[in-house]
């Protein structure tokens, strides 16, 4: 049985229109909400508005997709763990037109994917990251540096703009071992992925014809050239190099091993890469760069923005940070140099971090309904159908969610710890930020190392204050940048300025307008 748009009123939903669906529900629900909201708010929005049950379908068309909308942990389960249904072919075309095919391992499926996740493993397991922590410390210091000159000129700033920077150097360096230096100087594949990023259609589905905007087509293929010269080189002469490196392996080179050892054959002696390996190992490089780095510096962004939002929780990861690194900031990132394991005991920082990441995940997972698979409603019991509908276990639904996660829009990080024997939310079905089985985040561990180490070397030395004044605003005007000075009509979500927009991943708006400065002693 196919969802029958017509009839669309028998099933789970807000109220069904016959012939344009839930077109003028959307419309209702943008008059209430910023224009450019990220989609990923829309299901618990909806949900919230028309008290819908925790499974409800959203059908754009003829102008957007048809969504079946999952803020339910035990379904959510079912199809990304017990299941694991394949990728939405949405994000395929998508990933297609950003990395140049759709066969990566984001938005692969079946055996390709398969393949590609047991050649790649080995390039993020716990020792393979640890040998990465110099490498993040010295990229850390380099935006440490970037902070203080705002701090002197006391100038309105897109934190976010830094921080994606310093998370494309971080990238560069685990991926390929190289230093890309974007944030001091011009490289030109942080310039073709930052391009590449403001040329995504803004991923809302009430807007798919962007993709037919033939400018955009065209610059999707200009930076993908682009990115593929700097990659290839960059793998051709770490092969050339291979047998007399000491050195540490990065991603790549373990990959190539790991394909080698797959093949039943090694690579001694030869001169050039095997083709097919470079082919699929550029379009895999692009992957990691892309999802490695914007994910990150969004949240590294909002956990700034929390932590100023509340000043308690400043004052307590501070302390912790007093207490395991001693009172001197300078000295942190030299002790966790020499004790890498120090990270493992930086419980709050990692609670604040999971908190940041329950209330802006910057990605969710979408799946393909088929034929053959219908969801067991949780509320009626009711069969219903998936074939041709984009299949979203919503993220932020479920994490801001009261059923899931008393007072769900305030920040607590507490939540995180184990204390007096309640057990954290950590282990809470309905909490994914990373997405969950086999398709679970590749670079969660990559993620929360990095993540760990830059508040470590921060939060201390600074004070960081968002702004979304229009007199500031008016400032960023034209920096050259992507964002869109937004100020007009309404502009909070859940009493937030700071929400969520689509651009890539989920990001702060206008790429969170901040004021640094040198932390006032208390
Ligand atoms: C805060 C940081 C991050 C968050 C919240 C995050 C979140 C996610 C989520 C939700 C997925 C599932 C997406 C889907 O099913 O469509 C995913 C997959 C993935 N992530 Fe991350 N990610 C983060 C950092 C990273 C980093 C640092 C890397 C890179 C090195 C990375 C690489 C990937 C890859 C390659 C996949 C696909 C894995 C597969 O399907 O086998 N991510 N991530």
């Amino acid at each position: 049985m196919k969802f029958d748009h017509a009839s669309g009123d028998s099933y789970p939903g807000p109220p069904h229109h016959p012939l344009w669906g839930h077109i003028p529900i959307l419309l209702e629900l943008l008059k209430e909400v910023p224009t450019r909201v990220a989609s990923l708010y829309y299901a618990d929005l909806i949900r919230e508005k028309y008290n819908l049950g925790d499974v409800f379908y959203f059908d754009l068309w003829p102008v957007g997709m048809q969504f079946m909308m999952i803020v339910d942990p035990d379904v959510t389960n079912q199809l990304i763990v017990k299941d694991s249904i394949p990728k939405n072919s949405i994000l395929k075309l998508f990933m297609g037109f950003l990395v140049g095919s759709p066969n990566n391992l984001l938005s692969g499926d079946g055996h390709g994917w398969a393949k590609l996740r047991r050649v790649f493993n080995p390039g993020f397991s716990s020792g393979q990251l640890n040998t990465l922590i110099p490498s993040m410390i010295e990229e850390s210091k380099v935006f440490c540096g970037i902070l203080e000159d705002h701090a002197r000129k006391q100038d309105v700033f897109r934190l976010e703009e830094a921080a994606t920077l310093l998370t494309i150097d971080v990238i560069g360096r685990a991926i390929l071992d190289t230093r890309l230096e974007s944030q001091v100087t011009k490289n030109e594949l942080a310039t073709a992925i930052t391009n590449q990023v403001a040329w995504i259609p803004q991923a809302r589905p009430n807007r798919p014809w962007e993709i037919f905007n033939p400018l955009f087509l065209i610059m999707m293929w200009r930076n993908n050239r682009k990115m593929d010269s700097y990659i290839s080189k960059v793998l051709e002469e770490r092969f050339s190099t291979r047998e007399s490196r000491t050195r540490v392996k990065n991603v790549m080179d373990l990959a190539l091993e790991a394909y080698l050892a797959e093949q039943g054959t090694n690579s001694k002696g030869a001169v050039t890469m095997d083709p097919q390996f470079k082919k699929d190992a550029i379009c895999q490089v692009k992957t990691f760069m892309f999802a490695g780095h914007d994910t990150v510096s969004g949240t590294l962004c909002y956990a700034w923005y929390l932590l100023d939002k509340n000043p308690d929780k400043l004052a307590k990861i501070r302390a912790e940070h007093d207490e395991i690194f001693g009172p001197d900031p300078e000295n942190a990132s030299e002790i966790i140099k020499t004790r890498t394991n120090i990270l493992n005991k930086l419980e709050y920082t990692l609670a604040v971090l999971k908190e940041t990441l329950r209330l802006f995940p910057p990605a969710s997972t979408v799946r393909e309904g088929h034929k053959d698979l219908f969801i067991a409603d949780p509320q009626t019991g009711a069969s219903l159908p998936t074939e041709n509908f984009a299949v979203s276990p919503t993220t932020i639904g479920m994490h801001r969610h009261p059923k899931h996660f008393p007072n769900p829009h305030a920040f607590i990080p507490e939540r995180f710890l184990s204390t007096n024997g309640s057990p954290s939310e950590s282990s809470n079905p309905a909490y994914l930020p990373f997405s969950k089985g086999p398709r679970i985040c590749i670079g969660q561990e990559l993620a929360l190392i990095e993540m760990k180490i830059i508040l470590a070397m921060t939060v201390r030395k600074y004070d960081f204050h968002a702004t979304f004044a229009s007199g500031d605003l008016d400032q960023l005007k034209e920096d050259g940048t992507y964002w869109p000075n937004d100020t007009s009509g309404i502009q909070e979500v859940y009493g937030d300025e700071a929400y969520q927009v689509m651009l890539g991943s989920a990001k702060p708006r206008e790429g969170m307008p901040v004021r640094v400065s040198l932390r006032k002693s208390e």
